[in-house]
């Protein structure tokens, strides 16, 4: 493991990090965010984006609108794949920052909605290669983000999946429809209407997951090695395979966009939602939950 530095500008000051960076990511470009830090390996023009927004990574609308134009940049860049991790072992991310949720602005919330799609889209379809190293928890916006990626290897001991209804919410129908596809529409029917969080094992006895590792460094090991298998696979076959094959999830995710930001809106928006996410929060924050 080598140490690499990076600086990024923090609330207006020049700020330097000292990051854990795999033997394999010597030679960096480095064009950071705010909460997302992106190395790009100058050998293997493969990138690696770490969320790194404490204390969870939670997903606000400055993390998404960052992750949306990295992702635009690495595509310019013509990379040859994208590695999603986090920047914190132990959590990939808590979700949405439930602080988004908590508000009756009927603008706020569809403005929230819009970008969070429009962040999914641009992962779900994005001609890059994607693997997600999820390398702690990932529960609701965490779960749906990683399965927008090509490949999922996750390390050992931590949950994932649709947590909403056991908070009182609904998740997206959407998220659902991406669950089903990766571990059939009874497992997700069950899960989704528990609000079921799975095992690293139970995930990947199901398909929610490809793979298990150890540890972050094997996680990045095994993401390199992911990629590097498509080496020999013409390029364009593999783009427009991997576009065909989201075809059909992708027109009706955009076909329903209306429908689904203004229930989305309604739901959140509504008093009574309110009072759930409120008392979620609440006990959040005193960890009875
Ligand atoms: C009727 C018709 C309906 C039609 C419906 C239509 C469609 C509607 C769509 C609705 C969409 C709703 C979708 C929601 C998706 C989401 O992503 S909701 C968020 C769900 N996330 C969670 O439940 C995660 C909760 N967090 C945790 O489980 C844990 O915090 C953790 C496992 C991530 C980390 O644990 P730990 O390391 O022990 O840290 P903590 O001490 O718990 O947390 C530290 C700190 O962070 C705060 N926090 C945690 N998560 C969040 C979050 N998601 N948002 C904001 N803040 C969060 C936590 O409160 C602590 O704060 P303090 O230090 O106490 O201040």
């Amino acid at each position: 493991m080598f140490k690499g530095i990076c600086r990024e500008t923090h609330n207006g000051n020049m700020v330097t990090k000292i990051l854990k960076i795999p033997k394999f990511f010597t030679c960096i470009r480095n064009f950071s965010s705010e909460n997302v830090l992106v190395e790009v390996n100058n050998k293997t023009n493969t990138a690696i984006l770490r969320l790194s927004r404490p204390p969870v990574n939670g997903l606000n609308l400055e993390v998404l609108n960052e992750f949306e134009s990295l992702l635009s940049q690495l595509e310019q860049q013509k990379v040859n794949g994208v590695i999603i991790t986090s920047n914190k072992e132990g959590i990939l991310t808590g979700g949405i920052d439930i602080a988004e949720l908590q508000t009756i602005d009927q603008r706020r919330l569809k403005k929230y909605w819009t970008t969070f799609r429009d962040t999914f889209l641009k992962l779900y379809n994005t001609p890059l290669l994607t693997v997600a190293v999820i390398n702690g928890h990932s529960p609701a916006g965490g779960c749906l983000f990683s399965t927008a990626c090509d490949y999922r290897v996750m390390t050992r001991n931590y949950n994932i999946g649709g947590n909403e209804t056991q908070l009182g919410l609904v998740a997206p129908i959407w998220f659902m429809d991406r669950v089903a596809d990766l571990i059939g529409h009874r497992q997700a029917e069950l899960a989704f209407t528990q609000g079921k969080l799975f095992s690293t094992d139970e995930a990947h006895k199901l398909g929610l997951i490809d793979e298990i590792v150890e540890n972050t460094a094997e996680g990045l090991s095994k993401a390199q090695i992911i990629i590097n298998s498509f080496a020999n696979v013409p390029k364009k076959a593999r783009e427009i395979s991997k576009r065909f094959t989201r075809q059909q999830f992708l027109d009706k995710m955009i076909r329903d966009t209306d429908d689904d930001i203004r229930h989305f809106v309604n739901h959140i928006g509504s008093n009574e939602t309110q009072k759930i996410i409120e008392q979620y929060m609440q006990k959040l924050k005193s960890k009875r939950f």
